[in-house]
């Protein structure tokens, strides 16, 4: 009997706050703003993600012990998501992110504190990794330390599950593992494969005009041993690589609110098909739905998310089954 959740995901779980200031922005005085909290965190959209669509999902992370972590553990449970592996953490702070933005939307300015992702030690995730099945699905975002990635890319090698990782940011992309080769599958778009490239010495073939194929990225993230990629183009739709497979996959129209999380919603749209046996390019067509879908929500994950939605927003080319 197996008792591993289909997929566990492991990385950062953020309470994420949002400030929208009516008026005129009066900069080092407080303005009048309509606010907004949401839970986010790559690794923890990803869960969300998948538990909306039906699929289990574990979440490995950690959170203070604090009103924003508990608030957090509380809407584990209200998904569904199996978080027994979120260490709440005695002197930590929940990692939390604000974002104040202007009448038309713009970000005026940020500030993060996410230094709770440095406790999601290699020891923290030993145990989770040890109740994974050979066969199951691990995910991992990029905000994990170095050490960790290093840890997981070897239990991947040892107990023999597949590992999907997210780049997440140009700044995280190169604490990915040495051991690119333990990764199954790796999200990432043309920036952030650029920060992974260059860390490994690999600078990306660019025109004349300074522009870059990204044809020619997938080629190159492949080369590094990576088993497959799936390259996001923003409304620009995707690019699937596998050895001796490329194939492009369309954006799915959509009327955008906000595009915070649509990275997530792809990543976990996609896993939702990969644990039911789809091929990747036919998952990646349901991942796109789904961040189309995010994108019509002003929150990270779309609430109404389901796998009915998610079809009926495919797109899927003629004479392509
Ligand atoms: N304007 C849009 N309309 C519909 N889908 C979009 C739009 N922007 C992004 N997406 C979808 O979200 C995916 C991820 O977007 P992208 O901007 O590449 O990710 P990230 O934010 O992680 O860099 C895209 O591959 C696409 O499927
Ligand atoms: O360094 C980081 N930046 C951003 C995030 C999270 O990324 C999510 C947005 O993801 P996307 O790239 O799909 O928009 C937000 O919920 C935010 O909390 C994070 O975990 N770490």
């Amino acid at each position: 009997m197996t008792t591993s959740p289909h997929v566990t995901c492991i990385g950062g779980a953020v309470v994420d706050r949002s400030y929208r200031i009516g008026g005129p922005v009066v900069l080092g005085s407080s303005n009048a703003a309509t606010g907004a909290t949401s839970f986010g965190g790559v690794a923890r959209n990803v869960a969300e993600n998948l538990s909306r669509l039906g699929t289990r999902a574990a979440l490995v992370s950690v959170v203070g012990d604090d009103v924003p972590g508990r608030a957090l553990l509380d809407d584990l449970d209200r998904l569904g998501v199996d978080r027994w592996a979120v260490r709440p953490l005695a002197g930590q702070t929940t990692a939390t992110s604000a974002a104040v933005r202007g009448p038309d939307g713009e970000l005026v300015v940020g500030a993060s504190d996410l230094r709770a992702f440095d406790e999601i030690t290699p020891d923290r995730v030993a145990e989770p990794l040890s109740r994974v099945d050979p066969g199951a699905w691990v995910f991992a975002d990029a905000t994990l330390p170095s050490s960790t990635q290093t840890r997981l890319a070897t239990a991947r090698r040892t107990r023999g599950f597949r590992l999907a990782v997210d780049t997440v940011a140009t700044s995280k992309a190169p604490r990915l593992p040495a051991d690119l080769g333990a990764i199954d599958v790796l999200f990432t778009n043309v920036e952030e494969a650029r920060a992974l490239l260059a860390d490994r010495g690999r600078a990306l073939p660019a025109g004349p005009d300074g522009t870059v194929d990204p044809d020619a990225v997938v080629h190159a993230l492949l080369a590094t041993g990576v088993r497959a990629v799936v390259l996001t183009l923003g409304p620009a739709g995707q690019v699937v690589g596998q050895p001796d497979v490329l194939v492009r996959t369309p954006v799915v129209p959509a009327s955008v609110v906000d595009t915070n999380g649509v990275g997530d919603a792809l990543v976990g749209a996609t896993l939702a098909d990969l644990v039911r046996g789809v091929p990747l390019v036919d998952a990646v067509r349901s991942g796109a739905a789904a961040a189309a879908l995010t994108t019509e929500t002003a929150s990270s994950v779309n609430p109404a998310l389901s796998p009915a939605l998610v079809a009926s927003r495919r797109v899927v080319p003629e004479g392509v089954g």
